[in-house]
């Protein structure tokens, strides 16, 4: 089972930023995808769930392609983690996740015991179980990153795209968030996330593509992708690659 998508493409103010003939995203994985700041990464993964129209593209999951599943069979087969969120209305910690239980029919007041059980497990797994009468308009930027996280898993779907989800999180916390993306991954999933880092790609990754100029570089393993002359060929520099992860020098 896998996400494979083909001819996704899109172009903006008459340049080119998406240009992928093929691209598949094994389930159970966790791809990491990387590049440059403007290279494409949100784009690929909105033209993915659709949000940006492909009159020519196709992205077939489980045998079907996405837009011949109701948008109900979408909410339970894909979350997607944006790289902003804008919560409309200031609710409360525990009532934001209860709405990634909404594609079950779950309303945030009357909770069947499984919701509530999910809900408390992913409030606890990102640390935020005693914050869930807190609004989530007053949470920390960190905060407010793993609560959205914590919503994408109380989905429990099968596919879940992440842009960036652990951006505004410290090194502890961004080890905390990846570790719950790897275990989805591992226990079935589909992940793939949008990350900077390449020491996060290196260590959470089963697959990483590399993307550049709206289009995919390279995909393969960590150790095939994760390689001085390719990352130099896109970042203008070679960082150096070792035991204790990817760094870039200081440029001269
Ligand atoms: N609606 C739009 N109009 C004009 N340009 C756009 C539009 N949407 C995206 N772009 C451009 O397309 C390019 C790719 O954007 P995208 O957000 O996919 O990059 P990214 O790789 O996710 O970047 P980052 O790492 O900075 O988040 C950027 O140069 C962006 O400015």
């Amino acid at each position: 089972m896998s996400l494979i998508a083909s001819k996704l493409y899109a172009e903006a103010s008459g340049r080119i930023i998406l240009d992928v003939p093929e691209v598949t995203f094994e389930r159970p994985g966790l791809t990491a995808i990387i590049g440059p700041n403007g290279s494409g990464k949100t784009t690929l993964l909105r033209a993915l769930l659709g949000t940006i129209p492909q009159p020519q593209g196709l992205v077939g999951i489980e045998d079907r392609q996405l837009s011949d599943h109701s948008p109900q069979e979408r909410a339970r087969l894909i979350a997607y983690m944006p790289q902003k969120t804008v919560l409309a209305w200031p609710l409360p910690v525990h009532t934001v996740v209860a709405l990634g239980r909404f594609a079950y029919g779950a309303v945030p007041q009357r909770l069947t015991p499984e919701d509530q059980a999910r809900v408390k497990r992913v409030l606890a797994g990102v640390g935020l179980w005693e914050r869930k009468e807190q609004s989530a308009s007053t949470l920390s930027g960190g905060e407010f990153a793993k609560l959205m996280v914590a919503r994408a898993l109380a989905a429990e779907t099968p596919y879940l795209l992440a842009d960036e989800p652990a951006a505004a999180l410290d090194p502890a916390q961004q080890h905390q968030v990846l570790s719950l993306l790897r275990k989805k991954a591992d226990e079935g999933a589909c992940v793939v996330v949008i990350v900077h880092d390449l020491s996060l790609a290196k260590d959470y990754a089963d697959h990483v593509a590399l993307m550049n100029e709206g289009r995919i570089l390279a995909t393969g393993s960590p150790t095939d992708v994760l390689v001085p002359d390719l990352l130099a060929k896109v970042y203008g520099q070679a960082p150096l690659i070792g035991p204790q992860g990817i760094t870039f020098p200081r440029p001269s």
